[in-house]
């Protein structure tokens, strides 16, 4: 069945689902449109606040009814209200108090999340890499690609295909390098990124943060999109991130991208690790000669008047992109080049100034 026929069926099916004052699903205002991927299938219910424990048994109905037709693809329905704060007393995680509504992931010890203020500065190429190179200081490692714009970490690790689904609806992360690794990407269909805006988009987050085998990790880090948005708000608002790594380029304009960034993070209280200045200087291949085509020091005196760590700099190179695009990563591949020490410097700069994530 084609996706938008599956939809469709999906959709009258639903009509079999009875909603809180009567009448049925199908026919309900609040329903989203059904958003059918090779993997997965997701729509939204939005009620009025305070109806959310109302609608809880139609949503569980959506969901049975919707996996019935839906074959192997994961099902995710999210129910929508401006929730009440939870009256129950803060929550424990690492034998510390959380604030009330964030609750420790299954399975993960502490989480980083890789921001940058706008696209294309090589966040995911920092994440994939840091997470490589805390994992060579011996930390089991995992890494959540949530950048639904442009998810690109399955490129990056050479990965294809859906993750696996247990029995129990439980996602089995692909493997890559020795890493744990979940994508958003592996939901989505190429130009699907602007329809799983707001409540699918969170919950889709929602579903591979918590309802993946990690298996035990001492670190996951969490590829955000760029800039800051539902997903921010939304992972930030449900578990405990230790910090946020910042990565820009050198270029003015990407460094006034970044601060906007840091300053609306520190505004949701989430702490800040450092900041990483990524394509900062230019190494000749032929010579070795080390060119500083965007000048020098900006990131570092950008980093001093937002009160954050310079975590470090990364070199534009050539081999970085190739790898990349090969799914070799220079930390796995080239484990003694100049730079993977680059990378590497950074994962202990973060151990040493947050030394709890170490095991
Ligand atoms: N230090 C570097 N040297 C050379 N090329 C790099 C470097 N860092 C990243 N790149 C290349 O720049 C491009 C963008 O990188 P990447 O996808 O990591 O950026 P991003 O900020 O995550 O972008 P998006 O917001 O689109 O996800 C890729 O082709 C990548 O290989």
């Amino acid at each position: 069945m084609a996706d938008t026929e599956l939809a469709a069926a999906i959709k009258s099916a639903l009509s079999a689902v009875e909603i809180p004052g009567g009448g049925d699903l199908a026919g309900y205002v609040g329903l989203s449109d059904i958003i059918v991927t090779s993997g997965a299938v997701a729509f939204a219910i939005a009620v009025a606040p305070g109806m959310e424990a109302a609608f809880g048994p139609a949503r569980e109905q959506a969901a049975a009814v919707a996996q019935k037709l839906a074959g192997s693809r994961k099902i995710m329905v999210s129910l929508t209200g401006n929730k009440p704060p939870p009256k129950s007393g803060p929550t424990f995680s690492h034998g510390k108090p959380v604030p009330a509504g964030k609750t420790p992931v299954p399975g993960i010890k502490h989480i980083i999340a890789v921001g940058s203020g706008k696209g294309g500065v090589g966040k995911s190429t920092t994440a994939v890499n840091i997470a490589l190179a805390l994992q060579a200081e011996g930390l089991r490692t995992g890494i959540l690609d949530a950048d639904l714009y442009g998810p690109s970490i399955p490129k990056l690790l050479g990965i294809e295909g859906q993750p696996a689904v247990r029995d129990d609806g439980i996602f089995s992360p692909h493997e890559a390098f020795g890493l744990k690794v979940m994508s958003i990407g592996s939901m989505l269909t190429k130009d699907q990124a602007v329809v799983w805006r707001g409540p699918m988009a969170t919950s889709a987050l929602r579903q591979l943060l918590r309802e993946t085998d990690w298996g035990g990790l001492d670190v996951l880090v969490i590829d955000l999109p760029p800039g800051t948005g539902d997903i921010h708000i939304s992972l930030f608002q449900q578990a405990e991130v230790d910090g946020v790594v910042v990565v820009s380029t050198p270029q003015d304009l990407a460094l006034i991208d970044a601060k906007k960034a840091v300053d609306m993070l520190k505004r949701m209280g989430v702490p800040m690790l450092g900041l990483v200045e990524n394509m900062s200087y230019f190494i000749a291949p032929d010579t070795g000669t080390r060119y500083d085509i965007f000048g020098t020091g900006g990131a570092e005196r950008a980093a001093a008047d937002l009160a954050m760590p310079f975590l470090g700099a990364i070199p534009l190179v050539i081999s970085i992109r190739e790898g990349s695009d090969a799914g070799q990563p220079p930390v796995a591949a080239a484990p003694d080049g100049a730079e993977a020490a680059a990378f590497r410097a950074i994962a202990r700069q973060i151990l040493e100034t947050t030394p709890r994530l170490r095991p």
